[in-house]
């Protein structure tokens, strides 16, 4: 969100933020603005300083809505609350954003200075860097492409034997036109009817192509296999960065993104690799050799074959930047069609509940469409291109047809000289034919690379301290003073600080949205926090390996996610090397064991895409069987019996009694009464710790937790008033 929108005359040259401020505090209009800079804050009516104050004298920033207009307000450390300005409703969303940040620097002493996108950007273009280190469209081409050429190292072995084999065809190659000349010249212009000589030579080219035949073999088959293995590296080190890039990271992308990353991006730079790794070092060699052969043969015909060369590569030298923007924009069409496809099968169910299957295909069409155009405007840009150059470069040819032709006239040249002349020219041909190809297979690669480079350099924000500590725990837990935003400077978490004791059941309520279950990301380390510390058994999480933390903290959440295998796969995922005598028993105590075994095949029932050849219950009771194998020192139950019949409420209810007996646990939920085993509670508000206590004390208390309750209990008694339909 832009917060320099526009700078009043004769402004600060510091000012970092800059809003319109469109209002007097009396409600009186002025061309104003509202301005910060990393110590203070102006208010300007027109070119003048009305009002001046530093950010430290406040304690709190807020705007207040008003009818029509709103203001911007602070809270000075004395308590007395100041206006700053009125402004439009158009720009609430921007005083919004500016206040959170004012509020940060009150935290951190420190005015952060955010862009356009909140994002990191790129100096150059100003296109977000999205975790990279260098943005990708800036990044010189030739800097990815060396990335991506120094990964064929470890294959180097079979990358040589590859250009060896191919220097040798290409040199037999070149060897076959000077036979051809000898035939010519030798025996079929002078009629030489030495056949033993004849059959020799033609001999010697048979053998010859033979052996550039078992080079090529040698050639295609070493480098298929550094194509190979480069291209399952890569798909293995992206989707390896894929699980260690933090929650933050992973949820700026689509899964179809990560998908198109690992799979077609990935092969494209395969493909790029077969085709033309060793191919340049080869073509670069024979363009030189063969123009060599052909100055020394006749340097003037020579100049004629090369003249249109710079010609045409000028040409499509002045086509790649236009290139790389199109073939660009074929990736991100590409990415957008696998996103559409990956989201319209994902939700299948809903897309056929809703009968809103002829609307999913003609989106999947649209985008599809919008695809496949986009590919032929990137190839026809090309396909123009192509038979231009081809003439151009064909030009010389002529020259050397006219020009050779009259030497042969004058009897300063032979025929089998020109032949092999011509020859020459047409193998020179081929390689500069190759180098046009190349801005067009580079600019679709770049982009490839590019990206996948960007997952594969990206610095993951949640990662492991130097020396983690591999941590026993017993299950203290205590948050102190602890900040997190999802955004740095707009916090979700608002200074919590409370204590948790081992074994203890711990609910945490308050209203939605207002952060019960980022504080139980926030135990899991799936995101950092941004102030304060949050210890288990004392030692800083940040310390704890994660490995260490995630084994020995177990999570059943509302939405159970089972995965294609069987039941007892799933149950196992927690512990891959568990007996089966042990999954049996971890599925009794969750109260699954009986369904299981009426199952057509009992544990060895596929559950489908999903797990959704179950019902909810079956399979809330396989992640709790799977929770109880994982036999972790802290559980999370995260809305876990939410939207369940009472009777099957009632066996998960039961299976996470046994589940949580002795451990400690923090479970959230809407229902409060599903709480009623807890033996305190934290109650959230406004993302602060607004109460923590048992419940009796909280109903004495008759604050925030009070009213919670009896909203509820209000609801429930309209629900129960309500007449019944059926
Ligand atoms: N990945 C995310 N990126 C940005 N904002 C997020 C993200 N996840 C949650 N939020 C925001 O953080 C706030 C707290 O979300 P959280 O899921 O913790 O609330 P909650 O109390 O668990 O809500 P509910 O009871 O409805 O599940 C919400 O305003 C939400 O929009």
């Amino acid at each position: 969100m832009d917060l320099k929108t526009s700078l009043p005359e004769n402004a600060k040259a510091d000012i970092i933020y800059s809003l319109p401020a469109n209002f007097t505090c009396k409600g009186d209009k002025m061309d104003g603005h509202f301005c910060v800079t990393k110590e203070k804050i102006y208010i300007y009516n027109g070119s003048e300083i009305t009002l001046e104050y530093s950010i430290d004298d406040f304690s709190e920033f807020e705007c207040k809505q008003q009818i029509g207009t709103s203001m911007a307000q602070g809270t000075l450390k004395s308590g007395e609350t100041i206006c700053f300005c009125g402004f439009s409703q158009d720009q609430f969303l921007r005083y919004a954003e500016l206040m959170k940040l004012l509020d940060h620097c009150l935290r951190t002493g420190e005015l952060m200075e955010i862009t356009d996108t909140e994002e990191p950007v790129c100096p150059k273009c100003g296109l977000p860097l999205e975790g990279a280190k260098e943005c990708i469209y800036c990044t010189g081409k030739g800097k990815t492409m060396v990335k991506l050429i120094k990964r064929i190292a470890p294959y180097k072995k079979y990358f040589a034997i590859a250009v060896i084999c191919t220097i040798l065809s290409e040199l037999i190659w070149v060897l076959a036109p000077y036979l051809d000349r000898v035939i010519i010249d030798k025996y079929v212009t002078p009629k030489n009817t030495h056949w033993a000589g004849l059959a020799g030579v033609i001999i010697t080219i048979v053998t010859l192509l033979l052996l550039a035949g078992v080079f090529e073999f040698f050639n295609m088959k070493n480098s298929f296999k550094v194509a190979l293995n480069l291209g399952r590296d890569l798909r293995q080190e992206i989707f390896e960065k894929s699980q260690q890039l933090s929650m933050n990271s992973i949820s700026k992308r689509t899964a179809g993104e990560l998908i198109n990353r690992v799979s077609s991006d990935a092969a494209k730079l395969e493909d790029f690799i077969t085709a033309n790794g060793k191919d340049a070092i080869v073509k670069i060699l024979s363009l030189v050799i063969i123009g060599i052969l052909l100055f020394i043969m006749d340097w003037r015909l020579a100049l004629m074959t090369v003249l249109p060369v710079p010609i045409v590569f000028i040409i499509v030298q002045k086509l790649f930047d236009a290139m790389a923007i199109r073939y660009t924009k074929v990736w991100k069409n590409g990415v957008s069609h696998g996103e559409t496809l990956h989201d319209i099968l994902n939700g299948i169910r809903v897309v056929k509940s809703y009968g809103n299957e002829v609307r999913e295909i003609q989106r999947y069409t649209e985008c599809s469409e919008r695809w496949a155009k986009s590919c032929v405007r990137a190839e026809m840009m090309w396909y123009l291109t192509i038979p231009a150059s081809e003439f151009i470069l064909t030009i010389g040819n002529f020259f050397v047809l006219y020009f050779g032709g009259n030497m042969i006239l004058d009897h300063t040249m032979t025929l089998g000289q020109l032949i092999q002349f011509t020859t020459y020219v047409a193998m020179l041909y081929e390689p500069i034919r190759w180098l046009i190809q190349i801005p067009r297979n580079l600019a679709d690669t770049s982009v490839s690379a590019g990206k996948v480079f960007e997952i594969l350099d990206e610095d993951t924000d949640v990662r492991d301290c130097d020396d983690p500590i591999d941590l026993d725990i017993q299950g203290d837990i205590e948050f102190d003073g602890v900040y997190f935003g999802y955004k740095v400077y707009n916090p979700v978490l608002k200074d919590i600080t409370c204590k948790i004791n081992k074994g203890e059941m711990i609910g945490i309520v308050g209203h939605s949205g207002v952060g019960k279950s980022t504080m139980i990301n926030l135990i899991l380390r799936l995101y950092d926090c941004t102030q304060g510390e949050i210890r288990i058994d004392g030692v800083n999480i940040k310390d704890i390996a994660q490995h260490s933390l995630r084994s020995q903290v177990g999570v059943v959440l509302q939405e159970t996610f089972l995965f294609d295998g069987n039941v007892l796969e799933n149950i196992a995922y927690a512990k891959p090397d568990a007996t089966f005598e042990e999954v049996i028993r971890a599925a009794k105590i969750a109260n699954a064991h009986d369904f299981i075994t009426k199952l057509p095949d009992g544990y060895n029932t596929r559950v489908g895409n999903k797990g959704y050849q179950l019902s909810g219950g079956e399979r809330q009771r396989i992640a709790i069987a799977r929770a109880i194998l994982h036999d972790p020192k802290i559980i999370i139950l995260d809305e876990a019996t939410a939207s369940l019949d009472t009777q099957t409420e009632k066996q998960i209810q039961d299976a996470l009694g046994k589940l949580t007996k002795g451990r400690t646990t923090i479970a959230i939920a809407h229902r409060l009464s599903t709480l009623s085993n807890a033996d305190r509670l934290i109650v959230l508000d406004k993302g602060r710790l607004a109460e923590f206590g048992t419940h009796a004390e909280l109903m004495q208390k008759k604050g925030v937790y009070y009213k919670l309750v009896m909203a509820q209990r209000q609801t429930t008694k309209m629900k129960k008033a309500q007449p019944q339909t059926c």
